[in-house]
């Protein structure tokens, strides 16, 4: 399974094509938009999530609620274009007028630079229109048909947000997989501690009354992946590995750490690894999992536990130093408008991303072509692997 996003922040539309999804597979455009409508929403957004309402448009590969096997192409209109038509246009400007509002002051942390050397643009507009994260809706609706697949599999994933600007919220384990659906999805920031909801957003209001942005930590939690999914014989089919690669693309996020993550540098093997036990009804299993669901790059049967770190948004309204590439000059940035904070809205991103790479190794291990024939399957392995 792949998919491909194309399409720019302020141009027509986002398209996604995804290729691989078994034939006969339930798929509703509810679900993708209900995944859309979720990662629009969170405190210490901008107003660019005021102007858009993303719905998707399936141009392809579904017919009467059920997946063809062929490509499925998503559509997801930019409602903001109309205001960007003369700029964002195809057609050839017939002079090189200020239309265009020329891009030349790189922001500090963005792609603007980097990008204009690369692909030698001299306006940046060519740059930042298609590294901004407007770009993740896109990776959402890829990721919600991954999630209805899982979903039917009996396989659940759910992201939420740890921390926001330095505030922590409390290790909450004892939670089912409904209630930390529930509870991330009724807290303006995403989090299941009510109570640390409130001082981040605090955090939130402070920073943008600075001028500044603030980042934080996301995690997905997972149930119901069996264990051996991924392998350990080739360094690019280590679950593991694939799941970190997936979450450092989104935007703005630098690390990821799996369970105890960074922790277990500080600790004795005894104090990391977790002991195997097992009974008849489950087979094999963890007494901790401290590991968080993998170990040599395949699942442990135990729930993925993965966090990823995102810094803070690079666009400012306090201004940061850069230089125009025009001029020369240094500057200090000035900008119309930018999120202060999109932590929850990227834990969102980071679930969806993440059960596509499930759902992919998922598709690779098992004959899918057909959608009973995947579960049949993956039925026969849970028995197996319960006896083994
Ligand atoms: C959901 C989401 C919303 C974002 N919103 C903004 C924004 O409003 N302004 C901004 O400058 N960056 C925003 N970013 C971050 C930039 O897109 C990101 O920093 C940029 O693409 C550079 O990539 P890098 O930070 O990974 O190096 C957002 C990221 C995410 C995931
Ligand atoms: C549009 C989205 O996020 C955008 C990501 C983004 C960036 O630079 O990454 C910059 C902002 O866009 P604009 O410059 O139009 O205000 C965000 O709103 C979205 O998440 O759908």
């Amino acid at each position: 399974m792949r998919y491909l996003t194309s399409g720019e922040s302020h141009g027509k539309q986002l398209t996604t094509i995804i290729e691989g999804i078994p034939a006969q597979m339930p798929l509703l455009r509810e679900d993708i938009n209900a995944s859309l409508l979720r990662r629009q929403k969170g405190y210490g957004r901008g107003k660019r999530m005021q102007i858009e309402k993303d719905l998707v448009e399936i141009t392809s590969g579904v017919r009467h609620g059920y997946t063809l096997g062929s490509p499925i192409t998503l559509v997801i209109h930019n409602d903001d274009y109309k205001h960007w038509t003369d700029i964002m246009g195809e057609d050839p400007l017939v002079e090189d007028s200020d239309i265009r509002r020329v891009v030349t002051r790189p922001r500090p942390g963005h792609a603007d630079l980097n990008g204009a050397l690369k692909y030698g643009h001299r306006d940046m507009r060519n740059v930042l229109e298609r590294s901004s994260a407007r770009e993740t809706a896109a990776r959402v609706a890829a990721g919600a048909i991954a999630k209805t697949l899982l979903r039917e599999l009996g396989i659940e994933v759910c992201g939420y947000v740890k921390e926001i600007g330095g505030v922590q919220a409390r290790e909450i384990t004892e939670l089912s997989m409904n209630e930390r659906q529930g509870i991330a999805e009724r807290s303006p920031v995403r989090t299941l501690d009510e109570l640390a909801a409130q001082q981040m957003m605090e955090a939130i209001d402070n920073a943008k009354k600075n001028g500044d942005s603030l980042g934080g930590v996301t995690e997905v939690y997972v149930e119901g992946m069996p264990a051996g999914i991924g392998s350990y014989v080739q360094y690019d089919r280590k679950l593991d590995s694939r799941i970190a690669g997936a979450v450092v693309s989104i935007n703005a996020y630098k690390g990821v750490e799996f369970g105890i993550g960074f922790e277990a540098a500080r600790k004795q093997g005894s104090d990391v690894q977790d002991e195997i036990a097992w009974d008849q009804s489950r087979g094999y299993y963890r007494k901790t999992n401290r590991l968080g669901g993998f170990e040599g790059g395949m699942t442990t049967g135990m729930p993925i536990v993965v966090k990823g770190v995102m810094k803070p948004i690079p666009t400012l309204m306090k201004p940061l130093k850069s230089v125009d590439i025009k001029t020369k000059e240094t500057f200090h940035a000035s900008v119309e408008r930018s999120d202060a904070c999109a932590v929850p809205a990227a834990a969102v991103v980071m679930e969806h991303v993440v059960a596509f790479e499930l759902a992919k190794a998922i598709l690779e291990q098992f004959p899918s072509d057909q959608f009973s024939t995947l579960q049949t399957a993956i039925t026969q392995y849970r028995d197996e692997i319960r006896s083994f």
